[in-house]
């Protein structure tokens, strides 16, 4: 069977671990990852990771021109690379090849662009691509519900050099309809990969949904199930909790 052929654009300290996860997966072939600069390019991501085989030649965006994506073609673009990434691939989006958006802060100006390339291309957008987070926001959004006047604190961890509040954070906030600034603590302690808390406070008990990514190849592993679920489907805006959600209605099990 054709392998599912992927091409990565980022490979930083996520990136890395998403091209480990898809080298590890049969399903999968490799093609290519897009950093931001020459660091080294055009070797093979494979052998930098420790692999006995040629896959995932490294790439920097100076080398994204117009034939890049005709002359290089994959079935599925994953990104985690930052805010500007997606502005190197409006041609991939135009061809309609699949896209899976990482990317934990984008503004209006590329949540629009990336709207507009989910009208030729099937595109989910997630800033917390793991399977079991996805499941906190719905399972908060049905708490919520039926406890409608507790109290919610959220509290979001990351390492030491994460600059930016939490995006996961910012969405779960959104969907509870709760002030960012009111409600979103954050703590930057160590090397801590991610780790989300949702706090509903009762006058006579405590309920706390906690989320812990123990290893980024848990967005690995959720990039992973994202191609899959992409590949295939029409054109369109797709998150994953719509995903999941709707996996769970049908009584399909997702993990
Ligand atoms: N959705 C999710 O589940 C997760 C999202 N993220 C997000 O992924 C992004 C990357 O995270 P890290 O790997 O920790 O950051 P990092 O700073 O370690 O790596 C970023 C990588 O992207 C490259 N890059 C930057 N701009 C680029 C561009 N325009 N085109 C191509 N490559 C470019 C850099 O050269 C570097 O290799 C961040 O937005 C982060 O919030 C990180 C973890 C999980
Ligand atoms: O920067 C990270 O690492 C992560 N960023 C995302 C976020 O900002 O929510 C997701 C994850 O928590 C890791």
């Amino acid at each position: 069977m054709e392998k599912i052929r992927i091409g990565i654009f980022g490979f930083g300290k996520t990136g890395k671990i998403i091209a480990n996860e898809f080298l590890h997966d049969n399903l999968f072939t490799l093609e290519w990852v897009v950093r931001k600069g020459y660091e080294d390019h055009r070797k093979y991501a494979s052998r930098l990771l420790g692999h006995e085989c040629d896959a995932g030649e490294i790439f920097s965006i100076g080398d994204i021109d117009d034939n890049f994506f005709d002359t290089r073609p994959i079935d599925a673009l994953i990104d985690f690379s930052g805010l500007t990434g997606l502005y190197l691939y409006e041609k991939a989006a135009s061809a309609g090849i699949p896209i899976i958006s990482a990317i934990s802060q984008y503004e209006k100006e590329e949540l629009d662009l990336l709207q507009s390339f989910a009208e030729s291309a099937p595109v989910l957008y997630s800033p917390n691509i793991t399977l079991g987070i996805n499941v906190l926001l719905v399972a908060a959004q049905i708490l919520q519900k039926i406890a409608p006047h507790a109290d919610i604190e959220i509290v979001e961890e990351h390492f030491k050099g994460k600059k930016e509040v939490s995006g996961t954070a910012k969405k779960i906030a959104k969907a509870l309809n709760l002030n960012v600034k009111e409600h979103l603590h954050s703590i930057r302690v160590g090397g801590i990969v991610g780790r989300h808390e949702i706090i509903f406070g009762m006058p006579n008990q405590t309920i706390r949904l906690l989320h812990e990514s123990i290893s980024r190849a848990a967005f690995g592993q959720g990039a992973i199930f994202a191609a899959k679920f992409l590949l295939g489907q029409p054109p369109g805006l797709y998150t994953m909790e719509t995903v999941i959600a709707d996996m769970f209605r049908k009584n399909i099990p997702v993990y």
